[in-house]
């Protein structure tokens, strides 16, 4: 939606009869300068392509599908880390189509808050410096301001490793523990995240920028998001409708996994993991990390 205002764009879906209402984005009806369609060959016609699916679902559709995309500009927008693979969308991009050139946008931006219009600050990150330039232009609006990284890596894994602390944020929440505890959880969390970003190759100041520390303040702090509504459901000991899209469920189990492969130490990510496949309680959780050894800062 926000892109039709610099041109037309293509929307490729497995099923076009809905139409242009989409009830996952109430309330927005698409502009005609977007052409809907389920015939995939069509719309990869176009240069640039961006692939919104979620990250388990990538490899799957890259299985089926990327001759179509090879030799493309094709920028993910998915925010997890596959777990079968244990790697991010670049990678599975990057192996499934040698040719093409991958980058990731990503960055605090709730789907509903872009195509309202409002104005949304994202990272755009290519390694290809002048692939990366042409996109930046290519895809930056008056309202939608993208800035530039070399650090794939670092943008994809502060996206993808803030789910998993918006779900810790949203257990405390739900518990009724306060304020105080998300405050610890978002700062724990995020020392969590750097560390194991740094291990496997990002840069420390992308995720002190937009990707990381920004999404994950507004992932652990607004009920927009579904990663922590996930997690209030859970601290509040509440069902949630496994239809919902919950990035951050399997992308802590990735990371444990993770973690364990490389001798990091990830308590709050392990105990989310945990507290997603329903194998410890929230108060034993809570017991957990705080009866950890005292540590220095
Ligand atoms: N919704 C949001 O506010 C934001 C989402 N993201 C990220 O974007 C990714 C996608 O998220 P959403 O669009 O919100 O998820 P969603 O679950 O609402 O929508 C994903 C769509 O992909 C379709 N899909 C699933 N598997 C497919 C396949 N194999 N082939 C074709 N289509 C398939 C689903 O039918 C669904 O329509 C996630 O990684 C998410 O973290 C990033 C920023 C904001
Ligand atoms: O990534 C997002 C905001 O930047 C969307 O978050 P949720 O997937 O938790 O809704």
């Amino acid at each position: 939606v926000a892109l039709s205002a610099n041109g037309p764009v293509t929307l490729w879906a497995r099923d076009a009869a809905w139409g242009r209402d989409n009830p996952r984005l109430p309330g927005v009806t698409l502009p005609d300068a977007i052409r809907v369609t389920d015939d995939l060959g069509s719309a990869t016609q176009a240069g640039t392509l961006l692939l919104a699916l979620p990250a388990q679902a990538l490899g799957g559709f890259l299985a089926d599908h990327a001759a179509l995309l090879d030799g493309k500009r094709l920028v993910s927008t998915a925010k997890g880390i596959d777990l079968t693979r244990l790697t991010g969308p670049s990678t599975l991009l990057s192996e499934a189509c040698p040719q093409a050139t991958i980058a990731v946008l990503t960055g605090p931006s709730f789907a509903a808050d872009i195509a309202r219009g409002l104005p949304t600050a994202l990272t755009l990150a290519c390694a290809d410096r002048k692939a990366g330039l042409t996109l930046q232009h290519q895809l930056s609006t008056p309202v939608l301001r993208l800035y530039l990284s070399g650090d794939i890596i670092g943008a994809e894994l502060g996206g993808a490793l803030k789910n998993v602390i918006a779900i810790a944020a949203g257990v405390v929440i739900g518990a009724g523990l306060g304020d105080s505890a998300r405050a610890a959880i978002i700062t724990r969390g995020f020392a969590e995240m750097t560390r194991l970003a740094i291990r496997l190759g990002a840069r420390s100041g992308t995720l002190a920028g937009l990707s990381g520390l920004g999404d994950l303040t507004l992932t652990c702090t607004s009920a927009q998001s579904r990663n922590f509504r996930f997690g209030q459901a859970i601290g509040a000991r509440q069902p949630f409708d496994a239809a919902i899209t919950v990035e951050g469920a399997a992308t802590a189990r990735a990371v444990a996994a993770l973690s364990r492969k490389r001798g990091e130490d990830m308590p709050i990510a392990a105990m989310v993991a945990r507290l997603a496949e329903s194998s410890i309680s929230v108060d034993d959780a809570i017991q957990h990390l705080m009866t950890r050894p005292l540590k220095e800062e």
